[in-house]
């Protein structure tokens, strides 16, 4: 049976010496709370076999990706980008492709039915039970539609916090020949970002689940502040 333990509290705090105590006092809210909503029938994969979920947030070119493959890498996580998932789509011969590429090119977010679909499916057919899920939800209707579908909240949620311009910086000089990787896709993109998906932040913070990264720095720098989080979980299947 999948189980959700939290152990070791005293070796958790000893971990966290960066850590301010208001953020000590979420994280320990983060790991100690969770509620499971009442999954909707034949839809969710809910129950005693539900995987453990971090959902990881921040800006265009705040990290994300990159220190999912690190805490991937370190802890045994499968990485789920929600990003990468429509980009596969969209390079695909789906239906869905060319509206993918045009939300893609704007700045917009695509439906919530089209990305949950493609996690629900990425979840599902991983044998891993241990998830980062990076870049969802986008908005409240993305988690809204998560929560129902697949019938739990996050354990907790990672998000990084970075200023616009060293996030736009890091987008310029990404130089993977992504469609939304230019100047005016980016700053639709911060617009969008900043009304529609850190109310989602919000939403977690509230409940305690949120844990914010200072995300700044380089990227050993930035694993380091992540790593506490994650050397700190005690997971038993
Ligand atoms: N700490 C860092 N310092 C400098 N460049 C970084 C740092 N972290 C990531 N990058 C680079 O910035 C770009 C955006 O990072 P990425 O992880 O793709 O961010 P996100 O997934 O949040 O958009 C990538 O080219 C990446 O290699
Ligand atoms: O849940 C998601 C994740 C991504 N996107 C789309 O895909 C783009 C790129 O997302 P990604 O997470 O790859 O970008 P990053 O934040 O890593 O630069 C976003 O601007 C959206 O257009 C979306 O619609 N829903
Ligand atoms: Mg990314």
């Amino acid at each position: 049976m999948w189980r959700r333990r939290f152990t070791s509290l005293p070796l958790f705090f000893s971990h966290l010496q960066q850590v301010r105590r208001a953020d000590e006092l979420k994280i320990c809210q983060a790991f100690c709370t969770e509620t499971v909503k009442p999954p909707v029938e034949g839809e969710s994969n809910s129950g005693r076999n539900s995987p453990f979920v971090a959902f990881v947030l921040g800006g265009p070119g705040s990290g994300k990706g990159t220190q999912c493959l690190k805490i991937a890498e370190t802890f045994g996580f499968d990485h789920i980008g929600a990003g990468d998932l429509l980009r596969k789509e969209m390079h695909s011969d789906s239906e869905n492709g060319a509206m993918i590429q045009k939300l893609m090119k704007e700045g917009s977010i695509a439906p919530s039915e089209v990305t949950v679909k493609l996690i629900k499916k990425a979840i599902e057919s991983a044998e891993n039970r241990k998830f980062l899920i990076d870049g969802f939800p986008r908005s409240e209707e993305n988690r809204v539609a998560y929560e129902r579908i697949i019938g739990a909240e996050p354990n907790f949620v990672l998000f990084f916090d970075c200023p616009e311009e060293v996030m736009v910086k890091r987008v310029l000089n990404r130089n993977e020949g992504r469609v939304d990787d230019n100047e005016h896709t980016v700053k639709e993109r911060l617009k969008v970002y900043k009304a529609i998906t850190l109310p989602v932040a919000n939403h977690y913070d509230k409940k305690g689940k949120l844990y914010k990264v200072d995300g700044t720095g380089t990227q050993e720098e930035i694993f380091e502040r992540v790593r506490p989080i994650f050397a700190s979980l005690r997971l038993s299947t």
